[in-house]
């Protein structure tokens, strides 16, 4: 049975896979067929190159059927044994003729192929862990969360929502929320309204120190963040591992000391970490 568009029925999938979805595993399918002919499309308008596109959670199958339409190749991986099993016999053919490669396991422990882009309705539960996974691998991604994950991950400077998500996100990549989907595009709903975030990678015009030492910077200025940064960066020195946070508030810039973290932009932060990480004698 399929669609309009020539796409497999979601409901069906549902049917063939034979299996109830549990929520208690992330299991909220997507059932609505604007929604999942519209997803692979954020990504091919943006001219992200399709000829091996990853997803992660594939569930009975609506979206991999859709990406399968857009891309060269897709490999999907899906934690539910059950279900992984039905993405290999719904896409047989695929399978047979190498399109297709269906990874039984968990996203965040399983080698992650090389990749173009990636297109996935993420389980909620892990979406943050699995996007910091992909992000750095530098490729566009357009992937479905909860609406304020989404919200916060694309927030400016300045705005309620900006914080240690918007700007390591931001350190990786441009991120916009193209579309946000309603509880009722699902089967079974969630509580929650999702939202489909694009992000296109880009190579920041500032170096940070290290990668490590940069996070668990931001990490701790930012539950500091209506302080200025002066005060955020002596407070939060247990978080930070600084051995002298006095030395890097000596070095910095009046104009960044004083200002608060929900309103520095990503080159801020790396200019006043990269300080730290020179002066401030972190943890080894
Ligand atoms: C929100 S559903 C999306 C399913 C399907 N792509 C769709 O859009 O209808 C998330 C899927 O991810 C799977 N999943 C949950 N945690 C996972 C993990 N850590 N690694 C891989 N797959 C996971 C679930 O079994 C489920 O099939």
């Amino acid at each position: 049975m399929t669609t309009e568009t020539g796409a497999r029925d979601p409901d069906a999938l549902v049917r063939r896979a034979g299996k109830r979805a549990d929520t208690r595993k992330d299991q909220h399918f997507l059932v609505d067929d604007r929604v999942l002919d519209r997803i692979p499309g954020y990504a091919t308008e943006a001219g992200a190159d399709c000829s091996h596109v990853l997803e992660i959670g594939g569930g009975p199958g609506a979206l991999t059927d859709r990406l399968l339409a857009v891309a060269d190749r897709v490999t999907v991986v899906e934690r539910d044994p059950d279900f992984a099993a039905h993405l290999g016999e719904e896409f047989a053919e695929e399978v047979a003729d190498g399109r297709l490669t269906v990874v039984q396991g968990d996203a965040l422990d399983v080698a992650l192929p090389e990749f173009t882009a990636s297109i996935s309705n993420l389980p909620y539960g892990a979406s943050s862990e699995i996007a910091f996974r992909l992000l750095p691998a530098g490729k566009p991604l357009v992937l479905m969360f909860q609406r304020e994950f989404a919200e916060r991950m694309a927030a400016d400077p300045g705005t309620d929502d900006y914080g240690r998500l918007s700007v390591t996100a931001g350190h990786y990549a441009d991120v916009e929320v193209v579309e946000t989907v309603p509880p009722e595009a699902f089967d079974p709903q969630p509580r929650v309204t999702s939202a489909v975030v694009r992000t296109t990678p880009r190579t920041p015009d500032y170096t940070v120190p290290d990668d490590a030492f940069f996070m668990d910077f931001l990490k701790a200025v930012f539950t500091q963040r209506r302080k200025t940064m002066r005060n955020a960066i002596r407070n939060t020195a247990h978080i930070s591992g600084l051995g002298d946070p006095d030395a890097v508030v000596d070095a910095a810039d009046e104009e960044l000391l004083s200002a608060r973290a929900g309103t520095l932009a990503p080159r801020d932060f790396a200019t006043l970490a990269t300080l730290a990480y020179e002066v401030g004698e972190p943890e080894a």
